[in-house]
């Protein structure tokens, strides 16, 4: 999908909303794990009662992998369902992944050829060779995580070497790859008062921000310093709205979840 798409997508349902699947066998609802393929079935129910709310979804690969085989097929029914039924959605397989090139190019084969998804989500630790091969990819997205959402992120992300930095490096350097119209970067909704600076040095790239709702970080903040022109912004909630509710009504709930979000989101855009 181009990004030119993906934002008219935005402008027409009026919603920079992504749902993270985040699937976990010990919350979903009692009465789908009679089905064959639970996983499946409860992103099926996810997807039919919220896509008209969100442009994209974003499986964690993680949540998918914990289960083995079967995982791994619910996720390619996933991806399958969402290319077939609802072609416009911008999907993003969240694997975090980053290895040498020769290793990367298998990674990005299995997420954009074999799998189908739009974008994947990287980690920059190992450098230039470990991205350009998913940047290679014509109207592929490469997610760069450049200021996470937990903790953690204060450990090396903050810290400055050579007086800047590493998370502003990470950008910086990362502007000077091929292809590198193809990136987008990862930064939390937990921090949002960095957003300023950030959009200083990606003044047009879209932000993938997670960490709303389960995480505690606010939509408004976010929109306060991270929109752009091309409003360049996807803002994660997986567990809030897939898990709002708990049992028959799990459909209904996380429909009202989405909208809380997305008439949010509205107001922001026609405020605009
Ligand atoms: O790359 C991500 O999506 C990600 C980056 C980050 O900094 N923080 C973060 O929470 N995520 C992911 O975003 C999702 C957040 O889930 P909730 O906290 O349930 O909304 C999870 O799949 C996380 O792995």
């Amino acid at each position: 999908m181009t990004t030119e798409e993906l934002v008219a997508q935005i402008h027409k349902k009026k919603s920079f909303l992504c749902i993270g699947l985040d699937v976990d066998l010990n919350k979903v609802p009692k009465h789908l794990l009679t089905e064959e393929d639970p996983i499946f079935a409860f992103n099926k129910v996810i997807i039919d009662a919220t896509h008209h709310l969100a442009v994209a979804y974003k499986p964690n690969t993680a949540f998918y992998e914990a289960y083995g085989i079967k995982g791994w097929k619910a996720l390619e029914k996933t991806i399958q369902y969402l290319n077939k039924n609802h072609p416009e959605i911008f999907t993003i397989a969240d694997a975090k992944r980053g290895d040498i090139g020769n290793t990367s190019s298998m990674y990005a084969k299995a997420f954009f050829e074999d799998l189908g998804f739009d974008s994947v989500t990287t980690a920059p630790y190992m450098g230039k060779d470990s991205i350009e091969p998913f940047l290679n990819f014509k109207d592929k997205h490469t997610i760069l995580l450049a200021l996470t959402s937990n903790k953690g992120a204060f450990d090396f992300q903050t810290r400055k070497i050579d007086g800047k930095e590493v998370y502003k490096t990470v950008i910086e350097i990362s502007k000077t790859w091929e292809n590198s119209q193809n990136l987008m970067y990862v930064v939390g909704a937990t921090k949002a008062s960095y957003l300023k600076d950030i959009r200083k040095l990606v003044p047009n790239n879209f932000l993938l921000v997670p960490g709303v709702g389960a995480q505690g970080g606010s939509l408004r903040e976010v929109c306060k310093y991270g929109l752009s022109s091309n409003i360049g912004l996807l803002i994660n909630s997986s567990r809030g709205i897939i898990y709002a509710g708990n049992n028959k009504d799990f459909a209904q709930a996380a429909r009202s979840a989405a909208k809380e979000l997305q008439t949010q989101m509205q107001e922001i855009l026609d405020a605009l």
